[in-house]
């Protein structure tokens, strides 16, 4: 089936599938493998899921939630002590007032805190000057570094656990994902939106359209405004209930799958005053070569994505987003493979 031409119009009804895990670590394999089912079919056919009964503490949420919001509640000047263009690694605080280049990004008013896997000092990549791995960098705020690397690992492996599920469901090789994944460029992303005073409109567009660079995002929000693009081209509400995380398929998985799963534009509106989330991408190890599958290439489904670096394309992409990696060129002429896509109607 060639999904992207599918006539199937995902989502009109306002909903996202919602997938309960309770059985995906059944003893029974039959349970377990239509957890699995449930999931691939999901991102075969919308590249949008949530998923319930994950197993995440929803107190450890909540107290990620308040380090968070008690990090970025200090003056700007405590928090550009850790601004990421002063990380060579990509950790730290990113200001509002580091600009992206999402073209509809009217309304644009967000600062994040940035980290990932948290390698040692004598890492011998970060030595060799990898500039996606190393150590984090950890703001002094009380319980920040404690909470957040907890809350790190626990989302590393709810990851862990969705991405086996799709290599099953794919039919691919235990670990042909997994194994590629030991020492990841995965990012955990703090997200702090807080709408501009002259920002009336409130459909307007705070964060652009765009996919994401990975290949899962696990992401939880507790406030309004993330809108998924439909195949109909309509935009639509991704609903808020801080017991689920929102699953999408970035654009390794979807050229590692060969287009099996998509990966949906998706983009935030200023619908709340004040916004979090905590988005966490899942990737591949810097050196992995991204090319489809070949069990999941045949006569009817030809390859169709150039093959490329996980870390590199990483990088590539978020030096469009960050001008700090720019080292002061403003041209962004960058060739996304995955950006023709972006369009949808107005609201
Ligand atoms: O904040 C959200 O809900 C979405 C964030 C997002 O799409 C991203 O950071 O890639
Ligand atoms: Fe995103």
């Amino acid at each position: 089936m060639n999904i992207k031409t599918s006539s199937f119009t995902p989502y009109d009804d306002g909903t996202l599938p919602l997938i309960s895990l309770s059985d995906l670590s059944s003893e029974d394999p039959v349970k377990q493998q239509a957890v699995a089912d449930q999931i691939g079919q999901a991102a075969r056919q919308f590249g949008f899921f949530r998923i319930c009964d994950h197993g995440i503490n929803p107190v450890l949420i909540e107290a990620a939630y308040a380090v968070a919001a008690l990090f970025f509640a200090q003056p700007e000047r405590h928090k550009m002590r850790h601004y990421i263009g002063n990380s060579s690694n990509h950790r730290g605080y990113v200001p509002f007032s580091e600009k992206g280049d999402y073209a509809d990004e009217k309304n644009r008013s967000y600062e994040a805190f940035d980290l990932g896997l948290d390698l040692p000092a004598d890492d011998p990549d970060y030595l060799a000057g990898n500039r996606l791995l190393g150590p984090n960098v950890w703001p002094d705020s009380p319980g920040f570094a404690q909470i957040i690397g907890t809350y790190y690992q626990q989302i590393a492996r709810l990851g862990q656990r969705v991405t086996g599920a799709l290599e099953q469901h794919l039919g691919l090789p235990q670990g042909a994902m997994l194994a590629q994944m030991d020492k990841p460029v995965s990012q955990l992303r703090l997200l702090h939106y807080l709408r501009d005073d002259e920002t009336t409109d409130h459909k307007s567009v705070n964060m652009g359209a765009h996919t994401d660079y990975e290949c899962l995002t696990l992401l939880h929000t507790r406030n309004p405004g993330l809108q998924v693009l439909a195949t109909s081209g309509k935009w639509i509400d991704v609903p808020v209930d801080h017991s689920v995380f929102v699953v999408n398929i970035g654009d390794m998985l979807e050229a590692w799958s060969n287009g099996i799963l998509r990966s949906t534009p998706h983009r935030v509106l200023n619908s709340s005053a004040e916004r979090f989330s905590m988005p966490y991408f899942v990737a591949a190890n810097y050196d992995t070569m991204i090319e489809p599958f070949p069990q999941l290439i045949s006569e009817s489904r030809p390859s169709g994505y150039t093959p490329f670096k996980a870390g590199e394309h990483l990088e590539t992409m978020l030096m469009r987003d960050f001008p700090y990696l720019r080292d002061g060129q403003s041209d962004t002429n960058f060739s996304n493979p995955f950006e023709g896509r972006l369009q949808g109607d107005q609201h």
